[in-house]
């Protein structure tokens, strides 16, 4: 059987780019046609690049030249797993062309253009796109216009631009959104999110910062990391956001700490996990805390919940290059075009 969607990945030497080969490689509605690195010297099948991805994937690749953009009509999604300010260059290019534009990065992920120059020291040269992007992450979230799934899942479907939530943000999000969306937290006080990513987090190139012998366990970005701003973003209020990076390769844990209203007992927490959840397949609520290794090299996030009081800990750990970034792309497009939601991903 024909696959319906041809599709290309910018970035496929890239950690997230080399998990969406793997993944497309696999889904039954995709066929991976291109797949480009920025280096000449990646220019090579991919499984030479990643060993690991012998076998199971077949595709050779290319170095990205804006020619090649002239080829793009007729491709059916594009997935960009780029810096920034490259997606922000290259996705108006493909969406002129008429693909479905799927970007990992964080080009147009904020409302606020003024957030950019703040946080990512650029200027946004194409806001026409952030008025006509969906944030795709394929659940309810408790911010105007996202109060219900079913609208959040109409938004993905009616948008050609998808703009993937950041690692960071999807773990922080899954884990407080139950609680706002029943209006169980107590908003007077700022929730704190304490979360540690593995060095994947950072990207393929080598720098002294993520090398082996430098990295131990280490706070970095204190209540001033970019994504703070994408986390209030999507629960409508202020968040205190500390990020660490810690020595192991891939996943974070992200534990969530807030207070909820007086007079909300354990049972209603519990009960608000369980509605937002029940039929969300890539979501698995635990009785226990989650490390990093439950959930690496899976597409799930898993959230462990404890109320004492009014004290609520939410624990959430995912794999930040699949469900923080190459799962949750694909997740998208199976709610946009129809397919089950975790085609591929199990
Ligand atoms: N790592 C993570 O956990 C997550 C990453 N993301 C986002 O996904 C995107 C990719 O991240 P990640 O996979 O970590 O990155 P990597 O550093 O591992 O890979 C970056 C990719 O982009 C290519 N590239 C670099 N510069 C350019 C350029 N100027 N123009 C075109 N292509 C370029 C690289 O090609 P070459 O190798 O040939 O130089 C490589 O394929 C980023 O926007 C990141 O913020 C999102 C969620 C999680
Ligand atoms: C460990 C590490 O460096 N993590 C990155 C976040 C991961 C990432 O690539 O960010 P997006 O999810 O926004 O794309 C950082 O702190 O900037």
């Amino acid at each position: 059987m024909k696959a319906e969607k041809t599709v290309w990945i910018l970035g496929a030497s890239g950690y997230s780019g080399a998990e969406l080969c793997r993944l497309v490689s696999r889904h039954p509605h995709m066929q991976l046609a291109r797949a480009f690195a920025f280096s000449a010297q990646n220019a090579m099948p991919l499984p030479e690049l990643f060993p690991h991805l012998s076998m199971q994937v077949d595709i050779q690749l290319q170095q990205w030249q804006d020619e090649v953009l002239d080829e793009a009509a007729g491709v059916d999604i594009v997935f960009l797993a780029l810096p920034h300010e490259a997606s922000l260059e290259l996705a108006p290019k493909f969406l002129a062309a008429g693909c479905c534009v799927v970007d990992l990065s964080a080009a147009f992920r904020l409302r606020d253009l003024n957030n950019y120059p703040t946080f990512y020291g650029f200027t946004h040269t194409h806001p026409e796109w952030l008025q006509q992007r969906s944030y795709a992450l394929p659940h309810a979230l408790p911010v105007p216009k996202h109060d219900k799934k079913e609208q959040a899942i109409a938004a993905i479907q009616a948008h050609q631009l998808l703009s993937m939530p950041g690692c960071y943000p999807t773990a922080a999000s899954l884990a407080l959104a139950p609680l706002l969306l029943n209006k169980l937290l107590d908003t007077t006080q700022t929730p704190v999110i304490s979360a540690v990513s593995g060095v994947s987090g950072a990207g393929r190139k080598a720098s002294l910062a993520t090398s082996f012998c430098e990295v131990s366990l280490r706070p970095y970005g204190v209540l001033e990391h970019r994504h703070q701003c994408e986390i209030a973003q999507n629960l409508g209020l202020e968040v205190m956001f500390i990020p660490q990076l810690g020595n192991f390769k891939r996943g974070i844990v992200a534990t969530c700490a807030a207070r909820v209203q007086a007079g909300v007992s354990p049972a209603q927490v519990q009960a608000a996990f369980e509605s937002a959840y029940q039929n969300n397949p890539s979501i698995r609520l635990r009785n226990q805390p989650p490390q990093a290794d439950d959930v690496a090299h899976t597409p799930f996030c898993d959230l462990f919940i404890k109320v004492q009081g009014q004290h609520v800990v939410v624990i959430s750990a995912i794999d930040n290059l699949l469900k923080g970034a190459a799962s949750q792309a694909i997740e998208a497009c199976n709610v946009k075009f129809g397919w089950p939601q975790m085609e591929a991903l199990l």
